[in-house]
């Protein structure tokens, strides 16, 4: 949704809340996950799971639903320049503790400033949910000061976050920093702000699907469709299985194998299943192993609907006991996610050093695990969606250090087309939201990705 309603201003301040008022049910549910996502670090997927979310969201219309994912992905993706923008309307800043009413300040100011949704009705739902909340009733008015002046001032208001950095909280700034540089740092910090496009794998010919879909083959051979709109089991060719979405860059792990036709494979933390697929597809003989059984069940669905198999298997890599080595293994780690930013963009403001420094651990463990499921010359691909190289770099050259019988095998330039600057001097991958360039913001970048390719001596 895009901004393009005239300011509507309220006369007066708002009538107290009636809850069954249109709209305010999902202004209110929206104000609460923002408050889960900042203040206590959920995930938005997870509340926003038809199934296992947050109960008042469930509890919503389809409609409602998607208008509250809607404020949210804006909501968290302009966290700081919302933030800017409310703050320079208020006088005193916001006193310590008022977090009820800050998040309900940024809700309305995000439909103001960044959707289609009338500024009189964002800034009236906003004023009646400030009145209906005892810990914000004696700020309606300023609510209403606040977001009138937001609408009214718009345009004059928006540079007050032109800055990418506002986006994007200091410690990942600073991390990115330290890892690639200023200048990179800020162009993905800038691409952050454009919504991604969505991306796809074709299960047979990408030219196909990308003449079904309307949408361009990108030079990696992943079909990219921009600025499309609705539910992705509506696309053309999704009830046929002929791709599922998968993008550009978890698409490169697996290419590293090379040939897998008729190859014993594994996939050791399988779901939700792209990368399965994509051995699947490619001809392996394919064994997904993966300890959740939920996201498990998932993986069996997409693989169903796409017509491709695998054996499955339930359980913990570090219980994992196959009868017999693999050929190609791959280790798509748990990570910290901040690769998929674009995409999700809670996970700017969910996640910590402290869990970036953990989950080096567990990869570091899983590693070793995995390969020691590799056969004597076999290959061993290790991956994960974090941007940081405490994650990816590191964990891969400390395993080296210590595994004298594997060896980097450099990815090639022909391996991954169109982005050679991906390949770094060691000859692992490295992938950042600020690559793959094309016309336009909304059809450039890839998900910040990371993968070594590490082949078995003995
Ligand atoms: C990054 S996701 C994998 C994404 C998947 N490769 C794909 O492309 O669709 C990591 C997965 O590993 C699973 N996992 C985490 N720890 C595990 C373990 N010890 N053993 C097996 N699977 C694990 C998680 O439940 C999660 O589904």
């Amino acid at each position: 949704m895009s901004k393009n309603a005239k300011p509507q201003r309220p006369a007066r301040p708002a009538a107290p809340a009636n809850p069954d008022r249109p709209g305010l049910a999902s202004r209110r549910v929206a104000t609460r996950l923002l408050s889960a996502v900042v203040d206590t670090r959920t995930s938005l997927d997870g509340l926003t799971d038809r199934k296992h979310g947050h109960p008042e969201f469930r509890a919503l219309e389809a409609r409602d639903q998607a208008l509250v994912k809607a404020i949210l992905t804006v909501a968290l993706r302009r966290r700081g320049t919302i933030g800017a923008v409310i703050a320079a309307c208020i006088e005193k800043p916001l006193p310590a503790g008022a977090a009820a009413l800050r998040h309900i300040l940024h809700v309305g100011a995000a439909q103001i400033l960044f959707l289609d949704v009338p500024d009189a009705a964002a800034v009236d739902l906003a004023v009646s949910q400030a009145d209906a909340d005892p810990r914000s009733a004696r700020f309606a008015r300023l609510v209403n000061a606040v977001l009138r002046r937001i609408a009214r001032e718009r345009e004059a208001l928006l540079p007050a976050g032109d800055d990418p950095r506002l986006d994007t909280p200091a410690w990942l700034l600073e991390r990115w920093t330290a890892a690639y540089g200023e200048r990179e740092a800020l162009a993905i910090a800038a691409i952050h702000r454009v919504p991604a496009p969505l991306d796809f794998t074709a299960r047979r010919d990408p030219a196909d699907v990308a003449r079904m879909l309307g949408a361009e083959v990108l030079p990696t051979g992943t079909v990219r469709l921009t600025g499309g709109e609705g539910a992705v089991g509506e696309l053309p060719g999704f009830a046929a299985g002929d791709w599922w979405v998968q993008d550009a860059a978890a698409a490169l792990p697996v290419r590293l194998f090379g040939d897998l036709a008729g190859r014993r494979a594994a996939d050791l933390c399988a779901a939700p299943g792209g990368k399965t697929a994509q051995m699947a597809a490619a001809g392996a003989r394919v064994t997904a192993l993966e300890i959740s059984a939920s996201r498990l069940r998932r993986l069996g669905e997409n693989l169903a609907r796409l017509g491709l198999e695998a054996q499955t298997h339930l359980g913990d890599l570090g219980d994992f006991r196959p009868d017999a080595p693999f050929d190609a293994v791959l280790l798509d780690a748990p990570c910290s996610s901040t690769g998929t930013i674009r995409r999700h963009p809670d996970v700017a403001w969910t996640k910590t050093t402290e869990e970036v420094e953990k989950l080096a651990g567990v990869q570091a463990r899983m590693l070793r695990q995995g390969a020691a499921l590799v056969a004597p010359g076999g290959c061993l691909v290790f991956s994960n969606c974090s941007l940081d190289p405490g994650e990816g770099e590191a964990v891969a050259r400390a395993f080296l250090a210590e595994t004298p019988d594997f060896a980097v095998e450099p990815v090639r330039p022909d391996e991954v087309p169109g982005l050679g600057e991906a390949i770094t001097g060691e000859g692992f991958l490295r992938t950042t939201p600020a690559m793959l360039g094309r016309a336009s913001p909304e059809a450039s970048g890839l998900d910040g990705f990371f993968a070594a390719r590490l082949r078995r001596a003995r």
